[in-house]
């Protein structure tokens, strides 16, 4: 058995963690940290775990971090993973770090959305965590940079059509919709009942938002040439789910059949991938519980642009599912195991 740390097991994504993982038969919980609820079962915390998970929540003390397990995921803000990543790998520990710290390949760009990176050394030795591109190098890898959820939505719903080139790179437009756990569990007056219920807007319009250079850095990668997007993200008044509603014009004529073929043909044998068939659309309550990346397309034929659309549940293939999926790939277990869970509806 493997033995795992949750470091930030009072998060939403640390209790996601804690209920995959309770179900995965190699692996082991060890140590779940939390400052505010030091010395309190996690599953006082978060009652859905009684009998599930049977921990103290810990100081996250690093020495003691060190001493409490082989495998670690940092599900903690960023700027806290970027300090405590060093100490775990000198340590020789394996991390899943769900932070934004180590996703970006260029330090400048990094310190341009975020703040002084003080671990920069690290952002090589860092694999992007999105199994779909990157399996052989997670494989390989003891410090895997778990996506953001906005971007692995984006990326998976145009990784055909830019490696195909049969979309124009300059007209790339995504409307990403969120759940409202996306902004974690913290106190913030933007996540409270009142401000979310019964209402719809946008946030960070104008490529303001901190994905966007990590979009970027992915698809310039996936299309071979430097890529732009427009990528605008709205709050949606429910828990979970992310869908992402995306524009590209075709760069020549197109069957429906064509194109739901290039991605039956890249994502054949994803276990976590569902390409929907031509005049189905996906839906965040299709997906909702599960590692499910479920996507589909149309084409307006009037103005000659694809729409994909995209859906993921933000904490889970968005955070949590995909961490865990990252897990088993680095350590060698099955991809799916702990991740066998139908979509919960409704
Ligand atoms: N929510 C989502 O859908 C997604 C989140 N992520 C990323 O995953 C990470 C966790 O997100 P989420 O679970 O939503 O966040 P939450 O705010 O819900 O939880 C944060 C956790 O980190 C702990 N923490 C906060 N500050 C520190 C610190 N200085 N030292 C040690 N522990 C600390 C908190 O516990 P305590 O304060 O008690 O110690 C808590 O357990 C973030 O980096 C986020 O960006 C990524 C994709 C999707
Ligand atoms: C709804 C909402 O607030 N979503 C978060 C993004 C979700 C996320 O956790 O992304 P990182 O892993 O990069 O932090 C936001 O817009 O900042």
């Amino acid at each position: 058995m493997l033995n795992i740390a949750i470091i930030g097991a009072s998060g939403y994504t640390g209790v996601e963690l804690a209920r995959l993982l309770s179900n995965h038969p190699e692996v082991r919980l060890t140590l779940v940290t939390s400052r505010q609820f030091e010395g309190q079962p996690l599953s006082q915390v978060f009652p859905n775990l009684r009998t599930k998970v049977d921990l103290l929540c810990e100081n996250p003390d690093i020495d003691r971090l060190c001493d409490s397990a082989d495998f670690y995921f940092a599900a903690v803000p960023h700027k806290t993973a970027m300090d405590l990543v060093p100490h775990l790998r000198r340590a020789g520990k394996k991390v899943v770090d769900l932070s934004a710290d180590f996703r970006l390949r260029d330090q400048t760009v990094y310190e341009q959305w975020y703040q002084p990176h003080s671990s920069a050394q690290f952002l090589s030795e860092a694999v992007y965590g999105l199994p779909e591109l990157y399996r052989d190098d997670i494989a390989g890898s003891s410090l895997v940079a778990n996506p953001g959820c906005y971007p692995t939505s984006i990326i998976l719903g145009l990784a055909p059509l830019l490696k195909a080139g049969i979309i124009d790179p300059e007209t790339i437009i995504a409307d990403s919709k969120s759940g409202t756990s996306g902004a974690g569990r913290s106190a913030q007056i933007g996540s409270l009942f009142c401000e979310v219920t019964d209402g719809f807007r946008a946030y960070k319009v104008g490529g303001t938002h901190r994905h966007t250079p990590e979009i970027e850095q992915e698809l310039s990668l996936l299309g071979g040439r430097d890529i732009r997007i427009s990528f605008t993200p709205h709050l949606l008044p429910l828990s979970r789910g992310i869908l992402s509603t995306i524009y590209a014009r075709l760069q020549s004529d197109q069957t429906e059949d064509a194109i739901h073929q290039l991605y039956q043909t890249m994502y054949a044998d994803e276990p976590f991938v569902r390409v929907l068939p031509p005049g189905n659309l996906p839906a965040t309550q299709y997906v909702r519980g599960s590692n499910f990346c479920d996507i589909g397309f149309t084409i307006d034929r009037r103005t000659g642009r694809i729409i994909v659309l995209s859906a993921i549940d933000n904490i889970v293939k968005g955070a949590a599912g995909q961490a865990v999926q990252n897990m088993n790939i680095m350590c060698g277990f099955d991809e799916t195991k702990g991740l066998e869970v139908v979509p919960l509806f409704p």
